[in-house]
């Protein structure tokens, strides 16, 4: 059977095709899907793959929505949603209608209008079946994208018509580069005045160096926009009926034919550049076939040199559809993709995973969610199945545990299932675990590389109001296992809770959380930068700790030198503690004294009390005393050490850096470039967009608080902007002297 006409027989009842648009069957990327061989790209060969399971892989998309703020990835995911049957209605974002869409199912995320946990669901589109993840924008949650990306196989990055890409877009580009993610770009709001693809797709080339081409062309721009040209059929697409749920094929417009001709002939050069078999057509002038692009832009899209861009508008319920085909026809199965594993066994070796079910199983636990019947575990099972009521064992942990209930999810639905299949995603419950742990069934000590978790950069005090509960703890917890970028500890002299993270809505919201889910309100402090501490040139230390106060005494001395670090790519540490000491000056028994306090001292920096980064200790020579010595002497011995010599060793402070994108009408520019300045920001690349201007600039964090509300009244409420972290740099002298006196002050009143 044909990919098409099994597609019509599966399609749900909402979604029909035009009686008209019996020629669409006949010449369709998909009908040329279906004439692709299915074995087309597989990586791996296994003679023993069951057929079945392979044919079932073959159907199987795993894929991630990915794109800054607010470009309408949950708008596109909810269409998706209705398109395939999922649901029935479309419910938009921040809707009227007062239901929200479907994949914001938190609470705080209908209100605020903005996606804050990443939700999992799945449709089926013909007879393939769809995961889909729908990630965050907001730069505050980008370990939710992180997350999704690490388990998809192929990802859409929305861009929104008329801003192109943003801020975001670039971190959403740096992380599907990081996990080597095959993916669509997918123009949306087609229908906003301003809006024109083909500088997107420029902006896709020059800022993010890819190589892309459009698939398609807009028919009517704005508010005319009424559909697309397939590049590849040479057809023209329109969504009809209310929801635009029929979708009619006609010829061109006369008047696109010129564009339509020309957008193609620049897909064909841009795959040539990318793909042997279309350049060896393009070189003997002659035309491919709608068979020999639909297989050129899947090799070139899954081995990533290729990004094919569509086009639509997710709010007027345009062109969605062929975004679905082209998910299917360009994007990997689970077996195009190659996942891999460190065996343990065979000390941490690289090893390739089989994609099929009838290998042992290896999953990876990847997002940990409280839900209303207890914890949610999302699990990419990479090989093997997992069944509901088998024994499945946490590499980590050693713990043998049974999988008590198995489910599919659907945003906060879900449905019950006994068995998942390789490369599925699914979820289940009563599991105890953290996130990023691998699972296996007990034969393979396996464990999936680890996922990047960036430094948080900002910080508050908690106090819960009113009588203590045990809930406050509890919930902590919950957050610090859900979300590794969410970190909590207790200010050593103060005794204050201190959470950290990425952001001051990612905070607030885990404060909303635990007002909401676990009946605590809390007292926040003031959001504090997370600055650093460190030191730019080596310096030696010699210090004796002694104290004779009657009974035994106290006897220490510690040699050796402290040195910048940088940080260690592979292993994400900066901070190291060398013991370096012969001849058993420091008995051997008190050198893990001597790294405590090494510890100790990292903790609390000598210049503000903020966590040290960046030093290595060696540990060269020492004394000890027969009697006086102990392990707490040398700890203090050596804490102490640190201080003197990190006193020499031009201390400096460290400042996040943020990289912070502003859009605004063109009048505006000179204002909020000199608010720029002000900030201390400097200026990375500017740009203008017909009436409006971008500028991109790095401003150190701790001269961003307060600037949406300076950014409106300096644009009348039309500017936006975002921001991401970018690095740690030092602060300007001054501002370290003024840091150091204020917190030479807040010392001095404590102790008053
Ligand atoms: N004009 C127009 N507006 C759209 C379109 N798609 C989405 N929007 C609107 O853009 C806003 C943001 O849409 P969302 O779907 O919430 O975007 P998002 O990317 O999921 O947002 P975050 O999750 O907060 O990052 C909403 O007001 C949508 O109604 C579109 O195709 N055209």
């Amino acid at each position: 059977m044909s990919f098409v006409r099994s597609l019509l027989g599966g399609l749900p009842g909402k979604v029909s095709f035009k009686a008209a648009s019996a020629s669409f069957i006949e010449a369709t990327p998909q009908n040329a899907f279906s004439l692709l061989p299915l074995s087309m790209g597989r990586r791996f060969q296994s003679t023993e793959a069951d057929p079945k399971d392979v044919e079932r892989l073959n159907r199987l998309r795993n894929i991630g929505i990915s794109a800054h703020i607010d470009s309408g990835k949950t708008t596109c995911t909810e269409r998706i949603l209705y398109y395939t049957g999922r649901i029935k209605e479309i419910h938009d974002v921040r809707g009227r209608d007062g239901v929200g869409a479907k994949m914001d199912s938190m609470e705080l995320e209908r209100e605020k209008g903005i996606t804050i946990q990443s939700a999992a669901t799945y449709a089926s589109w013909g007879d393939n079946n769809i995961n889909i993840i729908d990630t965050p924008g907001h730069v505050d949650f980008t370990i939710e994208v992180e997350r999704a990306l690490r388990v998809l196989d192929g990802a859409v990055m929305i861009l929104c018509s008329v801003a192109g890409v943003q801020s975001q877009t670039i971190t959403v580009d740096r992380q599907m580069r990081r996990y080597n993610v095959p993916r669509l770009s997918f123009i949306n709001k087609m229908d906003r005045a301003g809006a024109n693809p083909f500088r997107i797709i420029d902006q896709l080339r020059q800022k993010l160096k890819l190589t892309a081409a459009a698939v398609q062309i807009p028919i009517g721009n704005e508010d005319k926009f009424h559909g697309v040209v397939d590049l590849i059929t040479m057809k023209a697409i329109y969504n009809e009926g209310e929801t635009g749920q029929e979708l009619v094929e006609r010829d061109i417009p006369a008047e696109l034919m010129p564009l339509a001709a020309e957008k193609r002939t620049e897909l064909i050069e841009q795959l040539a550049d990318v793909d042997d078999e279309i350049a060896d057509i393009y070189l003997m002038e002659e035309t491919p076939t709608v068979e020999q692009m639909v297989s050129a832009i899947r090799r070139a899209t899954i081995s990533l040199k290729f990004t094919p861009v569509l086009m639509g508008s997710a709010f007027k319920n345009t062109a969605i559809q062929p975004l679905l085909n082209a998910i299917i026809n360009y994007l990997p199965n689970p077996t195009e993709v190659v996942n891999t594993a460190l065996d343990i066994n065979q000390g941490e070796k690289k090893v390739d995973l089989s994609p099929y079910t009838n290998s042992p199983f290896v999953g990876l636990a990847f997002k940990l969610e409280e839900g209303r019947y207890g914890q949610l575990t999302y699990m990419r099972i990479y090989q093997g199945a997992l069944k509901k009521g088998s024994f499945i064992t946490n590499v980590k942990t050693g713990k043998k545990i049974k999988v008590p209930r198995l489910v599919r999810m659907h945003a906060a639905d879900m449905e019950d299932v006994d068995e998942l299949g390789a490369g599925e995603i699914g979820a289940m419950f009563g599991v105890d675990c953290s996130s990023g742990d691998t699972f296996t069934d007990g034969t393979l000590q396996y464990t999936m590389t680890s996922m990047y978790v960036p430094d948080p950069v900002i910080s508050l005090s908690l106090t819960p109001k009113g009588k203590e509960s045990p809930n406050f703890s509890k919930a902590l917890n919950r957050f610090q296992k859900e979300d590794p970028t969410f970190r909590v500890h207790i200010d050593s002299e103060s005794k204050e809770t201190i959470i950290s993270g990425m952001g001051e809505l990612h905070l607030q919201i885990y404060v909303e959380r635990m007002k909401r889910e676990y009946n605590v309100e809390c007292l926040t402090g003031k959001p504090r930068v997370a600055f650093r501490e460190t030191i730019a040139q080596a310096a030696k230390f010699n210090y004796t700790h002694k104290k004779q106060s009657g009974g035994s005494g106290q006897y220490g001395r510690v040699m050796g030198q402290l040195e910048p670090m940088e940080k260690d790519e592979e292993t994400g540490k900066d901070v190291s503690f060398e013991n370096r000491v012969i001849g058993g000056n420091i008995p051997s028994n008190f050198i893990p004294a001597c790294e405590k306090g090494f510890n100790d001292a990292l903790d609390k920096g000598p210049l503000i009390g903020h966590p040290v980064n960046g030093v290595r200790m060696v540990l060269e020579d020492g004394a000890s005393h027969a009697v006086d010595s102990s392990e707490l002497a040398f700890r203090i011995a050596t804490k102490n050490a640190f201080h003197e010599a990190f006193a020499k060793a031009k201390p400096t402070i460290l400042e996040p850096i943020m990289n912070v994108a502003i859009t605004a009408p063109i009048e505006f520019q000179g204002s909020v470039i000199g608010g720029l300045n002000k900030r201390k920001g400097t200026v990375v690349d500017t740009e203008i967009q017909e009436d409006y201007f971008n500028v991109i600039a790095d401003v150190p964090l701790n001269d961003m608080f307060g600037y949406s509300t300076e950014l409106r009244s300096a644009t009348q409420g039309k500017g936006e902007f975002s921001m991401e972290y970018k690095d740690h740099q030092p602060v300007q002298s001054n501002v370290q002297e003024t840091l150091i006196q204020e917190y030479k002050k807040e010392q001095a009143n404590k102790t008053k």
